[in-house]
């Protein structure tokens, strides 16, 4: 047993509980730190002895793969200021396996080979003293590290890419962010081979007052102007408290409106990134200033459009195919007209990015996006190989083919990256001569809302096996009831699951008619409510702003009473 052994004779154990004793673990009651979806994320001042351990994880996990290097990214993404968060990136750039006993078996026999960790960190101001718990792990078990400063998540996950294939014949590109700026805009350039004319105007990037601001500036000091022209919104990074705030990708996908700053005219193209700029969100108001959103689904389908269209025209249709990869949460309308109309193949998966990622992978081109703007599109070594060697039979074929080449190398291979869906919507748009009115005509959403109530216990939710999340096995009364409520209305779908990224189960449901979504979820709330009880987070965990907001949206009660033999009425 490896906890037996007494670990302060050896001298590398010996430095890091010496240097673990600088960490020590916050005061968090009985509650437990979980790596969830999104790594660990919490009050910054709850983090420190939680980055420390993801120091030795790293550098366990940078030994146990032969000393590749791995990749901590310091973020909290759509979070507020307050907040920080870890996670580790693994040697593709993608996201960590989740084999966390095969680190600590390795702690205790990892001799060599040398191990690499390289990180970097949003702009929270916590992040700064967070590097330094890192640091000291990274320290204390000798493992070598780089610095990347203030980055993007998917600029870290390049960077890990680049890092582990330089040399080899599958080289992502040069290791520092610049070498991504110039592989972003050069392949960029190489889409912009015939002259396209965009006359819809520049776009507006909202940068949630975050890392993307900073980071997109320096990328469009790579782009020509005539080709490309952005125009930055809520770059006030050296304002911590504005983070997120009332802006950003989060931000705008769930309120379903414009930003603080906004001041878009009518048709406008305007988008929002999150805190840590791995998602991106579209949106412009319709005359009559009506918000109008272009989500996750918007751009799956229309990079599925497009990227098919290319694929036939260059004369490798029978050769490739496309396969799009959604989550439950994906409005059905996007889904019928990826499969009716674009007569492409949709797999769901459950909710989570790495999730979507595998299943994408499996394409031989994959399409996936999550409806909150999180997705990219992978190229498949096979699908890769295709167009390296296709000879096109006429300029047509020779157009697409150069395009499709260019794309493979502008989309972000590692990870959803709003940088790069940016360029990637702005060349499809600019290619087809669309403004945003022709890309919402595509199809009409069907009315939807997502909610979140905190419950007593969000594990009891199970969904059913192979379900994609979409029915609940328990607890036992929930899905017959909900089957009731939903019969009741038009083209009408709806679904309970546990949250993987906080202590609260997501209620999502759409139907032909809002009212009536309204009305059903509604019901399904009071049902939930009543079987389960609702919570009220520990302290340590809980922000006063989400506690606040919940109580004017009615979704936090008293916690029930307990009854004798442990069980909970609800009030
Ligand atoms: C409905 C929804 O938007 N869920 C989000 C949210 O996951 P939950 O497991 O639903 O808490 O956070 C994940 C990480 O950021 C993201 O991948 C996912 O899409
Ligand atoms: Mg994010």
């Amino acid at each position: 047993m490896l906890y037996e052994q007494d670990m302060t004779e050896q001298p590398e154990f010996g430095a890091v509980l010496e240097a673990c004793k600088q960490y020590p673990r916050a005061d968090t009651g009985k509650k437990d730190f979980g790596y969830g979806t999104a790594g660990f994320r919490m009050r910054a001042d709850l983090l420190p002895s939680v980055i420390f351990a993801v120091g030795l994880l790293a550098s366990i996990r940078s030994r146990k793969c032969k000393g590749s290097a791995i990749g901590v990214m310091i973020t909290a993404s759509h979070n507020p200021a307050e907040d920080n968060g870890v996670k580790i990136v693994d040697p593709e750039g993608e996201m960590m396996s989740e084999e966390w006993e095969w680190f600590a078996t390795w702690l205790a026999n990892a001799r060599d080979p040398e191990g690499l960790v390289i990180f970097a960190r949003d702009t929270r101001p916590s992040g700064e003293a967070l590097v330094e718990a890192l640091k000291a792990a990274l320290v204390a078990t000798g493992t070598e590290y780089i610095d990347y400063g203030i980055a993007t998540t998917p600029q870290l996950h390049y960077l890990v890419r680049a890092t582990n294939t330089l040399g080899s014949d599958r080289e992502y590109g040069e290791v520092s962010i610049e070498g991504y700026y110039k592989k972003l805009s050069a392949a960029f350039m190489n889409t912009m081979h015939i002259e396209y004319a965009n006359q819809a105007g520049p776009v507006y990037v909202d940068c949630a007052n975050g890392v993307g601001a900073p980071q997109l500036k320096e990328l469009l000091k790579y782009l020509p102007e005539d080709k490309f022209k952005a125009i930055i919104v809520n770059d006030k990074i050296d304002q911590p408290d504005r983070l997120n705030k009332r802006c950003g990708a989060d931000w705008v996908k769930t309120q379903q409106r414009a930003p603080e700053n906004f001041n878009g005219k009518d048709w406008d193209r305007w988008t929002s990134l999150d805190g840590d700029a791995d998602r991106i969100v579209y949106y412009f108001c319709e005359e009559g200033s009506i918000f109008r959103l272009l989500d996750g689904d918007r751009i799956a389908t229309l990079a599925a459009d497009y990227i098919g269209e290319l694929v036939h025209k260059s004369g490798l249709g029978e050769q490739i195919k496309l396969g799009v990869v959604q989550t439950a949460y994906a409005n059905g309308a996007s889904t019928k007209y990826i499969e009716k109309t674009l007569k492409l193949k949709v797999e769901f998966t459950p909710t989570g990015v790495k999730h979507l990622h595998h299943a994408a992978a499996r394409q031989d081109i994959g399409v996936y996006f999550e409806a909150n703007g999180h997705g990219t599109v992978l190229f498949s070594e096979r699908a890769l190989k295709a167009l390296r060697k296709h000879q096109p039979q006429s300029t047509a074929q020779l157009n697409a083919l150069t395009t499709l080449r260019a794309l493979s190398e502008m989309i972000n291979q590692t990870v959803g990256d709003a940088l790069s869906d940016l360029l990637l919507v702005e060349v499809i748009l600019s290619h087809k001569q669309w403004t945003v009115k022709e890309w919402l005509s595509t199809y009409a959403d069907l009315p939807n809302k997502l909610m979140k109530v905190n419950v007593m216990d969000r594990n009891k939710f199970i969904t059913v096996p192979g379900s994609a999340e979409r029915r609940l096995e328990r607890p036992p009364a929930i899905q017959p009831r909900m089957d009731e409520i939903i019969a009741k209305y038009q083209d009408a779908r709806c679904f309970v699951r546990a949250s993987g990224t906080e202590d609260a189960v997501r209620i999502y449901g759409e139907a032909t008619h809002a009212m009536e979504v309204e009305e059903m979820l509604a019901q399904v709330q009071e049902y939930v409510i009543h079987i389960s009880g609702t919570h009220i987070e520990p302290w340590v965990f809980k922000r006063e702003d989400d506690r606040i907001e919940e109580l004017e949206m009615g979704l936090r009660r008293d916690p029930p009473d307990p009854l004798p033999g442990g069980e909970q009425k609800t009030r």
